[in-house]
């Protein structure tokens, strides 16, 4: 499988030109022929937080038909980074996934919210899992703080999930944590990791790009810089079962004194 990242800047608090600027940055990424695309975090909002009541996508019904469209017309699943769906009064930073058909294979609401960046004070948390499977992988998505929770991704791993996504807006100055953190949940749950950060700055952060993808032993297969861009990656499955079978760490795992 081929991956494609859109390190994408994001334009402060402009739903429309973000889409127009993601569907250029998509179309180009479809001349390297990718079976999947990843967005990155809030994309079509950025951490416009207090206008982020106005901006949300009511019950993400606009943004999913953009998916939908997208998906369909480029022949390519998504895994559409977050937006901002409104739910009543509730905003919520919500994942979906299309598949190439234009339907919809999972919705993930991010589960902890980052206080340092006032995520608390505008957004609502999801507490359901972010499981979907593309072809016969199961795979499982992320928002960007919940790499610091192990045990949420392991919960994932345990289910069966072999490809993490992980979407972000990870600021520059905790780059070396973004790098090691990303690294550290591939080799302990020995799968691959694809993740996907935005580039440029808003009012209140710079942010760090370098968009990753990861295999199982941890080692970078690809890597961007700082500046917006297109990432590929290729992932192989034979990979995630030879590296379980050297150390078969979910084999070993004492159920009986953790969970
Ligand atoms: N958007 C986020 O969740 C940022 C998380 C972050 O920067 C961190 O250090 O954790």
């Amino acid at each position: 499988m081929k991956v494609a990242c859109l390190q994408t800047d994001v334009i402060f608090g402009d739903v429309e030109k973000n889409i127009e600027l993601v569907e250029v940055m998509l179309k180009e990424a479809m001349l390297g022929k990718p079976d999947i695309v990843v967005l990155p975090e809030l994309w079509s909002t950025g951490y416009d937080l207090q206008r982020l009541n106005v901006l949300a996508d009511e019950n993400g019904k606009a943004m999913q038909a953009v998916f939908s469209k997208w998906a369909k017309q480029f022949a390519v699943t998504i895994v559409g980074g977050s937006i901002a769906k409104r739910i009543g009064t509730d905003v919520t930073n919500t994942m979906y996934v299309y598949n190439k058909q234009g339907e919809c294979l999972m919705e993930y609401s991010k589960a902890h919210l980052f206080q340092l960046m006032d995520e608390h004070k505008y957004l609502t948390a999801g507490s359901t899992t972010g499981i979907f499977s593309i072809e016969d992988t199961l795979c499982a998505g992320f928002i960007c703080y919940d790499i610091r929770f192990p045990e949420w991704m392991r919960t994932h791993t345990v289910a069966g999930a072999e490809i993490l996504f992980v979407v972000a807006e990870w600021p520059l100055p905790r780059l070396a944590h973004w790098e090691t953190l990303l690294r550290a949940r591939a080799i302990e749950n020995q799968c691959y990791v694809v993740a996907c950060n935005r580039a440029g700055a808003d009012p209140n952060n710079v942010f760090a790009g370098n968009s990753l993808v990861i295999d199982p032993w941890g080692e970078i297969v690809a890597r961007l810089g700082q500046e917006a861009g297109i990432l590929y990656g290729e992932l192989h499955r034979e990979r995630v079962k030879e590296v379980r079978k050297g150390i078969p760490v979910f084999a070993d795992r004492r159920k009986n004194i953790y969970q």
